[in-house]
């Protein structure tokens, strides 16, 4: 059994998060951290809480509180506090403040719960796994964020919705920034577990549109109704589930990576991992010419962007 903890929990993601976190069996305690002045919110997201649990006879024991150190033994922490981006902002934009936020909590998790998994959110969540891992001193192992999973998924959509399968039958990934670089992975993607190149009605596929629907995904969702939710919550939800079933599922997340992918390394971004109750561990893979150029132009736009921060960030200690 474990005690999840998630961090930024008075926001539209965190508690969003806090209802399908607590549907996930093996979750014994959770904790909601907000912070000071949000108290009344918080008590309030758990007594509604514990009325959905009551519905569906769910046992989870819950609690809020506005300090950090009550995260102290947690299993998982998930960090979704930070700001959001605005309508026509990029997610690069939010990196020095959320950086700051990011790298004081890190420091506090990595003494109060060394043994913690810290499972990033808050954007741009590739540099916020960077910032994270090096002020928390926790493993690599421990330190993964959201990444390129959530950007899978809607692809994965898109697939099973023009070749008109169930999504079950699609395997996909999208690999590098969770951003406008992100990279798809045609190479990877099957249906019905035959490689979608091989498939005659490939050709028509429009697979350029469908990558900008993705790329823009959460921009047209910010525009239209303020905030993304439902699709990051289940994705933390399927992330969670996964360590602590210890699953051993292969999913892309950012994650620290040494050289695993061509020789390309010493960087924070979306890559298929294993991940399993110990934690999360990159998975070496070759890919194709083009996904290779396009990984790397990635890498470097995110290394750039993480130097840059990590300036900044050491300037402004
Ligand atoms: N990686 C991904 O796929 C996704 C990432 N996000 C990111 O998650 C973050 C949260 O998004 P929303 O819940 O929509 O935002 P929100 O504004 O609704 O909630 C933000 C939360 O962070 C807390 N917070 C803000 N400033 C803080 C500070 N200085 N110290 C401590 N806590 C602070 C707020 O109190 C609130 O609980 C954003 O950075 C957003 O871009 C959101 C959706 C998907
Ligand atoms: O677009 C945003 O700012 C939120 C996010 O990362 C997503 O939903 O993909």
């Amino acid at each position: 059994m474990a005690k999840v903890t998630i961090l930024g929990a008075t926001g539209n993601v965190g508690v969003f998060a806090a209802h399908t976190v607590s549907e996930i069996p093996y979750v014994s305690d959770m904790l909601l951290v907000g912070r000071p002045g949000r108290e009344d919110f918080l008590a309030g997201c758990c007594r509604d809480l514990s009325d959905s649990f009551a519905a569906r006879g769910t046992d989870v024991r819950l609690s809020y509180s506005t300090s950090l150190l009550d995260a102290k033994d947690s299993d998982i922490i998930i960090c979704t506090a930070g700001v959001p981006r605005r309508p026509g902002q990029d997610r690069n934009d939010l990196a020095f403040e959320n950086a700051k936020i990011v790298a004081g909590t890190a420091e506090t998790i990595g003494r109060i719960s060394p043994d913690a998994i810290l499972f990033l959110v808050t954007n741009p969540v590739d540099v916020m796994t960077a910032v994270a891992l090096k002020y928390s001193g926790l493993q690599p192992r421990q330190i993964f964020g959201l990444g390129t999973h959530l950007d899978s998924m809607r692809l994965k959509s898109l697939i099973a919705r023009y070749f008109r399968v169930h999504v079950s039958e699609v395997h996909t990934r999208i690999i590098g920034e969770h951003g406008d670089s992100m990279v798809p992975l045609w190479s990877a993607t099957t249906i019905g577990g035959i490689r979608i190149r091989n498939l005659p009605t490939f050709s028509g596929l429009p697979a350029q549109e469908m990558i900008e629907t993705v790329r823009t995904s959460g921009e047209a969702i910010i525009r239209d109704k303020g905030a993304t939710v439902y699709g990051p919550g289940e994705a933390i939800a399927t992330l969670v589930r996964t360590i602590l079933r210890d699953e051993n599922r292969i999913l892309t997340v950012s994650s620290y990576i040494k050289s695993e992918i061509h020789g390309i390394g010493d960087v924070c971004i979306g890559v298929p991992a294993r991940i399993n109750r110990d934690g999360v561990f990159p998975v070496p893979l070759s890919l194709e010419e083009d996904e290779v150029v396009g990984f790397r132009e990635s890498v470097k736009k995110i290394r750039t962007v993480t130097a840059d921060v990590m300036e900044r960030l050491e300037e402004a200690r």
